[in-house]
């Protein structure tokens, strides 16, 4: 086996400060609504604990900028977060990134990019096209369809996206083109403008943690596989299977496809 000269590779550290507006302007961007008083309005607010990822963005984009994969084809393929503490309502994070692994899937490689602080560690997935063939490793394959073989899920959640989502959401901090430019999401093999997966994946956080009784900033832990691109204003169907007290497997499709699989989410009790 070969390992990829990215292996390891230490993208270095970064203090990035935000403000309540920030974290009130994502809460929105992510399909808070209005009445979230805890997620919108400065006299009571909560910052959403996937927050961090956009505060987090600077790691991925600063490995695209190196060279390592061709930026303009290379998608977000998955995402871990694991809290460690909450956001404060404003202030500075303190974070080093560097590159854990890079998987040899053929055609394509697959750059896992873990983000360390001490509030959360949050890992990227980047499948990147033709960066393949290095004689890697191939790592870890789809995840495990949730519940038992024919349990229908417990739950089924809807979350209508909006047709300005990835507008809003890219000036968080990731204003990739292909999120906005037809032309841009055309070179990267999709057919019209798509969201962010972190924001699909945020946008399922809220009313998964609705459904647990669970506050969505008492988040501790999130995962889930892009498995196919979503489009703003797509109508998106989440099946839920229960995983403990305060936790949820989960696999969200919209209007044609699954676009999360292998989702887990776990609340805290608040
Ligand atoms: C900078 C961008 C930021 C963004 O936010 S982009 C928006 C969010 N992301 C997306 O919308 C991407 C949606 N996903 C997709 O379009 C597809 O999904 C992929 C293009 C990522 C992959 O599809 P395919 O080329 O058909 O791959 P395969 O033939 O199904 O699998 C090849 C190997 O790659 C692994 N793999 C597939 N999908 C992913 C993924 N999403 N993340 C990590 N690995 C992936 C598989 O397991 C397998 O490997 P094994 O043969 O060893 O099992």
């Amino acid at each position: 086996m070969t390992a990829s000269p990215w292996r390891g590779y230490d993208l270095g550290s970064r203090t990035v400060s935000y403000t309540e507006r920030d974290a009130i302007l994502y809460a929105l961007a992510v399909g808070a609504h209005p009445s979230d008083l805890d997620l919108v309005y400065e006299e009571r607010l909560r910052v959403l604990p996937t927050f961090a990822l956009t505060l987090a963005q600077w790691a991925p984009d600063a490995l695209g900028s190196l060279g390592a994969f061709d930026v303009t084809t290379a998608v977000h393929g998955a995402q871990r977060l694991t809290v460690g503490a909450p956001l404060a309502r404003a202030g500075e994070v303190a974070m080093s990134a560097r590159v854990t692994e890079v998987w040899d899937k053929g055609s394509a490689a697959v750059f896992e990019i873990e983000v360390v602080s001490d509030r959360f560690v949050a890992t990227w997935s980047l499948f990147a096209p033709g960066c393949g063939g290095f004689g890697g490793a191939r790592g870890p394959a789809a995840p495990p369809r949730p519940g038992a073989p024919g349990r229908p899920a417990d739950r089924r959640l809807t979350v209508a996206t909006h047709p300005g989502q990835a507008a809003l959401y890219r000036l968080l901090g990731d204003r990739h083109p292909m999120h906005v430019d037809p032309e841009a999401a055309k070179a990267a093999g999709v057919s019209r403008p798509f969201l962010h997966g972190l924001c699909t994946m945020a946008a399922l956080t809220l009313p998964v943690a609705g459904a647990l009784g669970a506050h969505p900033a008492d988040l501790l832990e999130l995962q889930g596989r892009f498995a196919a691109p979503a489009f703003p204003g797509d109508r998106l169907v989440a099946h839920c299977w229960g995983d403990g007290e305060k936790g949820v497997r989960f696999e969200a499709s919209g209007p044609e496809r699954t676009v999360i699989s292998g989702g887990r989410a776990r609340f805290g009790h608040g």
